[in-house]
């Protein structure tokens, strides 16, 4: 991974990362709003050759000023609860530019989501059937495709193989083709999200001529959506997606696509780790360091409640000793204060750490605080976001309050 400049010296846009524990106190997320611009733009430039919208996959931070900046610079919504279109609404999105992409929901959430007029990807062939008897001709939709291609970072997060429960199985074509026709049935797109993590161009352009290749039997089409799952660095050195040489391999074929079928149509992905997670970090204090005979244990004020992808995934996340950068090298398992095994990182190499320091986990912008928790009775941090040189709490750490409110004594 290439550490910028800004990131060695532990500030972003000028401010000291452990000042915002002192200001915001700890643990605390914070997110470089420059960060997600940047993404942004190198999305725009790969694929300028298309007419490419973006649908940032708000489950990886549904932070509300995080989607008033996404809005702000054209980046339309991809959601998969009432709860995101929500917010995604709250964020002023219009639900027009929002997509539900629902994995077995309660029909009545894809109702009312229609209904507000959000575009739907419809999962399964219940589901279809069901929005060919509810809304007929009436409602535009997009159809979620299972094209069977395993590719993402491990199995947890591969979404699109045989054994994978989201979409409908391309190899049931004929099936989704009868019950479009019998209600005919608005199919404006059709999408697939593979999984996500992945690096190589071979699966995006493997699964982007499944989805071409079944586009032919769909006249109406306006729409495909390739889904997200661009790789990001986590690790230094990580070798990452080729974005470029990606764009320009993606706009060939669905250049080439549009053409034959005798219409340009819009290219949508819905990036969710590639605009976010490199813009995070989670800051933490050392509570305890303990000289155990077999290892040396950094314990700090957090755990799987915080950040769970260590621990759910085995996810490599990078990490510094932000108060003491220069200290002599030590190895380290650094662990979280929960009553679980909550190991974020084993035999790590650290500078020193001592009680009271400053860790900052990297790569914690997308999938941190969204999958977050209240377990062991611990409130989750608070947000801050630093943009044009000044830095803004934009969730308060929660309180004991907040845990007990749904609670009835
Ligand atoms: C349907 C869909 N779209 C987009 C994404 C975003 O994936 P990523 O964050 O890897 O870009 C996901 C998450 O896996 C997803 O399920
Ligand atoms: N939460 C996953 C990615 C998204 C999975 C959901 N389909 C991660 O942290 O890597």
């Amino acid at each position: 991974m290439q550490l910028t400049q800004e990131e060695t010296s532990h500030s972003i846009q000028g401010i000291d990362l452990a000042e915002l524990t002192e200001q915001f106190g700890s643990p605390l997320y914070v997110y470089d709003a420059d960060v997600i611009r940047r993404k942004v733009t190198a999305l725009q430039h790969a694929f300028s050759s298309v007419d490419m919208k973006m649908k940032y996959a708000c489950k990886a931070n549904t932070n509300l000023s995080i989607l008033r900046l996404m809005r702000s610079i054209g980046v339309e919504l991809d959601v998969v609860s009432p709860g995101e279109l929500e917010i995604g609404m709250l964020a002023g999105y219009e639900a027009g530019q929002i997509t539900f992409t629902p994995s077995g929901v309660p029909f009545y959430e894809v109702q009312e989501a229609v209904e507000k007029g959000a575009i739907v990807n419809v999962d399964s062939l219940p589901l279809l059937e069901w929005f060919g008897q509810t809304f007929g001709n009436t409602k535009p939709c997009l159809i979620r495709i299972k094209p069977n291609v395993a590719a993402g970072g491990n199995i947890k997060i591969m979404t699109a193989h045989a054994d994978s429960k989201f979409g409908i199985s391309v190899l049931l074509l004929d099936q989704i083709l009868e019950v479009v026709k019998k209600y005919k049935i608005r199919v404006i797109g059709l999408h697939q999200h593979t999984g996500s993590d992945i690096k190589d161009a071979a699966p995006f352009l493997q699964v982007a001529d499944i989805l071409l290749d079944t586009a032919r039997h769909f006249p109406d089409l306006e729409v495909i959506d390739l889904g997200g799952g661009f790789k990001v660095s986590y690790k230094p050195g990580d070798e990452i997606t080729d974005m470029k040489l990606l764009g320009n391999k993606i706009s060939e074929r669905f250049q080439a696509f549009c053409k034959e079928y005798g219409r340009d149509l819009q290219l949508w992905f819905e990036p969710g780790k590639f605009l976010v997670s490199e813009s995070g970090y989670l800051l933490v204090k050392t509570t305890v360091v303990k000289e155990d005979p077999a290892r040396n244990f950094v314990h700090v004020d957090s755990g799987l409640n915080h950040l769970i992808r260590p621990m759910m995934y085995g996810a490599y996340h990078h990490i510094l000793n932000i108060s003491n950068p220069a200290g002599a090298l030590k190895t380290y398992n650094v662990v979280g204060y929960i009553c679980e095994t909550d190991t974020f990182a084993s035999d790590r190499e650290l500078p020193e750490v001592r009680q009271g320091d400053v860790l900052a986990f990297l790569n914690a912008g997308a999938y941190g605080f969204t999958m977050s928790s209240n377990y062991n009775a611990r409130q989750r941090p608070a947000e801050v976001m630093i943009d044009n040189g000044e830095a803004k709490l934009i969730r308060r750490r929660e309180t004991m309050e907040d845990l007990l409110r749904t609670q009835l004594d």
